[in-house]
């Protein structure tokens, strides 16, 4: 006998893959499971908690049920029943503005706990934040976003513990974070969402740098300062765990396993390994002492925001497809500048024709300004560009994944990059 739960599963089956933050867009789900339905409120409107099981992947959704749905939430149905319409309710501002409230001091399901010393207001109007990416954020009432992870992972977030840690520290160019919503996984702590302070008329650096290319190239140097002063507070908040090496051979077995990974049937990738995997070996000749810390993990232009006349650091999730224990391991600071001169790159190609000459602008004014604060990048080459590369290998994968059209930007680059280092 089909039950109301099965119906509402095969219908996930067809909506999950049509979400930008579907991490498996590739695949068509096989086994949906509803694991956990926590109701919120009930009524009409009612609201779920939901955590579904998708071919042995955690999501968190929340879904709201309605008789009818009104003309602006007709895009969020999910399932039409005699008994009403499930759909998502992230789009609900009436059920949103609810939320917190109503997640604040509950002890089962999820739970909203603020930090030590803020003090939040749990019922402002809630909206939507149109682009959603990995995950979906709630803009409140203007003043506070709240970030609710889709994928559920059991063990520390490394969004979560880094930016208290940050906060401890008073380290600047991050947001302030204002509290966390968690749940139990069979007895684990996981991560369900971050409130944060909202920047309300904040740009992202990719907008900026797309929008208007010779604006930005007075920000770069900019960017490169406060990347190397949320380096330098990083290593201040995690002092205990920083280890000093002399050579990088772990962090080159890294670099050849994780393409090894995330190369597997990928056909455009197979003529360029043996010069990737010569360029990741080349790492292990480079000296020390090089520090290993903990770094942001995936920052691109659009994990920073110019507001107030300075750049802040946002979402510091690192890659959203690696295992929790990856994005929180302990890295070379260089990874994040690597990431970053790979968005220079991806900015130059937006639009029409690439400005390569803008690029490698940019790439040194931001350079420059990381050298003012912290080691120059540059003097370290050959990690610099095994890390660029492992970066494009990565961007190679997640492209087809969920922009096929966007393969050739990265393709571009560890052609080019492979070409200069023979
Ligand atoms: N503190 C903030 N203030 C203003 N806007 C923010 C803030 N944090 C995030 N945003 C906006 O929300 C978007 C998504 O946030 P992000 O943390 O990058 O989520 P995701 O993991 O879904 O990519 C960002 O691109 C930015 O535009
Ligand atoms: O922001 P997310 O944490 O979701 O990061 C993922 O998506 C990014 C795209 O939104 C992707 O970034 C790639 O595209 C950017 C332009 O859209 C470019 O600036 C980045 O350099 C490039 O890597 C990111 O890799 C992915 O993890």
């Amino acid at each position: 006998m089909t039950t109301a739960v099965d119906t509402l599963a095969g219908a996930l089956t067809d909506w999950l893959p049509r979400q930008r933050w579907y991490a498996a867009k590739d695949r068509t789900p096989q086994a949906v499971r509803l694991e956990r339905v926590t109701p919120l409120l009930h009524g009409d409107p009612a609201l779920l908690h939901a955590l579904v099981s998708v071919d042995g992947e955690q999501y968190q959704l929340l879904l709201g049920k309605r008789p009818s749905l009104p003309d602006d939430l007709a895009d969020a149905a999910i399932l039409d029943t005699p008994h009403g319409v499930v759909y998502a309710a992230t789009h609900d501002r009436e059920l949103m503005s609810r939320l917190l409230e109503r997640l604040h001091g509950t002890s089962d399901g999820p739970v909203f706990e603020t930090e030590p010393g803020a003090r939040v207001a749990l019922d402002l109007p809630a909206r939507v934040l149109p682009v959603e990416q990995s995950n979906t954020s709630l803009i409140l009432g203007d003043r506070y976003i709240l970030k609710l992870f889709r994928r559920v992972l059991p063990g520390p977030h490394p969004d979560i513990e880094l930016h208290r840690a940050l906060h401890a520290v008073g380290a600047h160019h991050v947001a302030r974070m204002l509290g966390a919503l968690t749940t139990e996984v069979d007895g684990v702590p996981a991560a369900l969402g971050i409130l944060q302070e909202f920047l309300p008329d904040a740009q992202d650096g990719w907008t900026l740098a797309t929008t208007d290319r010779a604006a930005f190239a007075g920000e770069a140097a900019e960017l490169g300062r406060s990347v190397a002063t949320v380096h330098s507070a990083l290593a201040r908040a995690f002092q205990p765990r920083n280890i000093a090496v002399d050579d990088l051979s772990d962090t080159a077995d890294r670099l050849h396993l994780r393409f090894a990974a995330l190369a597997d049937g990928i056909p455009e990738l197979a003529p360029h390994e043996r010069a990737l995997r010569e360029a990741f070996d080349r790492v292990r000749a480079a000296r020390g002492p090089f520090t290993l810390q903990r770094v942001h993990g995936d920052l691109h232009l659009g994990q920073v925001l110019r507001a107030n006349g300075r750049w802040t650091l946002i979402d510091f999730e690192g890659e959203p497809g690696q295992p929790l224990a990856e994005r929180n391991a302990l890295r070379h600071p260089l990874q994040d500048v690597a990431t970053m001169l790979r968005s220079f790159d991806y900015a130059a190609h937006h639009g029409g024709a690439a400005d390569t000459a803008w690029a490698q602008r940019m790439r040194d004014a931001f350079c420059d300004g990381y050298a003012e604060v912290l080691d120059d990048p540059r003097g370290q080459p050959a990690l610099l560009h095994a890390l660029e590369l492992d970066k494009a290998v990565y961007e190679v994968a997640y492209e087809r994944a969920h922009r096929p059209d966007w393969v050739s930007i990265p393709l571009g680059a560890i052609t080019r990059i492979l070409g200069a280092a023979s």
